[in-house]
């Protein structure tokens, strides 16, 4: 009655058959229960899956991970459709930040599809002034990448200051080491996204140097299929500056290029925060340098429009949205109050408040009438 399952490879057809000819198999195997009673039955059934006539994942996966999470294709889909179009139609102003679906599709590949193999860890660095979307961006990433986004077990994320103490660096750095470990070993696919590298102490980050290099494993884990992203404020003032230098130049913003900013970047964050003198930046490690570019009025505005939406304001008043705005400075000097200083960070915030204060407003005026 059985039939012997092939090895079932990354082909998304051969598993979609193999699922429907297990649950083909299994419903059989409850139908015999119930229907003859005999138990034996469907215990000499679970042992024969048991026993190899399936692959063991195969089985976990419609069982165990009905329930729980699991590094397979429906907790990690790396769908990198709803990344382009969170980024497409989320995001503003960073027409580089598009890239990343570019990156993570070449990565994916190498994931999933047989015959071929990342030959390293995917480490991605994310550069820029505070509130232009760096970790917005990786929200967005985790949420098209896993299932259940930054609350799956398989994205880890770890803060610059809180995370590592300063004063005892050896500990820090071993701490790191077994974090880090424990995650990717649950699953090879994993996320690790060290926020505030600025507020980091230098050293503690070449701890997970190995882990990012060319190794097939460490200390018997393989790191390759895992993604490593660095933020930071590191080089945001660099960017600005080279920023204005290409508007000089007659370059439009969104035909600005990677290498207008890397050596930049490269440069300022190796004298820097967490990146001072760090072996990733040194030994070539960090596949891509994502700037992320100081924010103008047109984009704040178009922030704060969103963030009116998402509160189910559509049509926001112009008083409200003057007052919204209000707490935008510009700069980078008062000469040139071009790009907006803290970018569209100050909107969470200040919008429910806005529309409090004008909804108040609005039943006041209607309890004088
Ligand atoms: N480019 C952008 N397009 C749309 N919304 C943005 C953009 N940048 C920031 N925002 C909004 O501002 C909020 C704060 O941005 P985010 O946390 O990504 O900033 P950040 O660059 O990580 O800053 P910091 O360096 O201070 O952590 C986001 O949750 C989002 O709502």
């Amino acid at each position: 009655m059985l039939i012997k399952i092939p090895q079932i490879g990354k082909n998304r057809n051969s598993v979609a058959m193999y699922k429907y000819i297990n649950h083909v198999i299994l419903v059989t195997f409850c139908i015999i229960h119930f229907t003859s009673s005999e138990f034996i039955t469907s215990l000499v059934g679970s042992a024969v899956l048991a026993g190899g006539w399936f692959k063991w994942d195969f089985v976990k996966d419609h069982t165990v991970c009905h329930f729980t999470e699991c590094c397979n294709e429906k907790y990690v889909p790396y769908d990198l459709s709803k990344l382009k179009m969170s980024l497409s139609q989320k995001m503003f102003g960073q027409p580089l930040v598009g890239e990343l679906v570019n990156i993570f599709t070449a990565h994916k590949e190498a994931v999933y599809d047989t015959g071929k193999q990342n030959q390293k860890a995917l480490v991605i660095s994310l550069h820029g002034w505070s509130g232009v979307g760096k970790n917005y961006a990786s929200t967005m990433i985790a949420e098209a990448l896993y299932k259940n986004g930054m609350k799956s077990k398989f994205v880890k994320l770890f803060m610059g200051k809180k995370d590592f103490d300063c004063t005892d660096l050896e500990k820090s750095k071993k701490d790191l080491i077994a974090k880090v470990n424990e995650v990717v070993k649950k699953c090879p696919r994993s996320l690790i996204i060290f926020d505030e590298i600025h507020d980091m102490c230098p050293s503690v980050l070449d701890a997970i140097k190995p882990m990012l290099d060319h190794h097939h494993a460490v200390d018997g884990v393989d790191y390759r299929d895992s993604i490593f992203i660095f933020i930071s404020n590191i080089g945001g003032n660099e960017i600005a500056t080279n920023l204005l230098e290409l508007y000089e130049q007659g370059i439009k913003r969104n035909d600005v290029e990677f290498h207008n900013f890397e050596p930049i970047i490269r440069r300022t964050a190796y004298h820097q925060g967490g990146f001072e003198k760090a072996a990733a930046i040194a030994h070539h490690l960090i596949d891509h340098y994502i700037p992320f570019l100081p924010l103008e009025q047109h984009h704040v505005e178009m922030c704060a429009l969103a963030e009116f939406r998402s509160h189910g304001v559509y049509h926001p008043s112009e008083e409200m949205m003057a007052d919204a705005l209000s707490v935008i400075t510009y700069g980078p000097t008062e000469d040139q109050p071009i790009f907006a200083n803290n970018g569209c960070k100050r909107f969470t915030r200040r919008i429910p408040y806005v529309i409090q204060k004008y909804s108040q407003k609005s039943r006041q005026q209607n309890s004088e009438l």
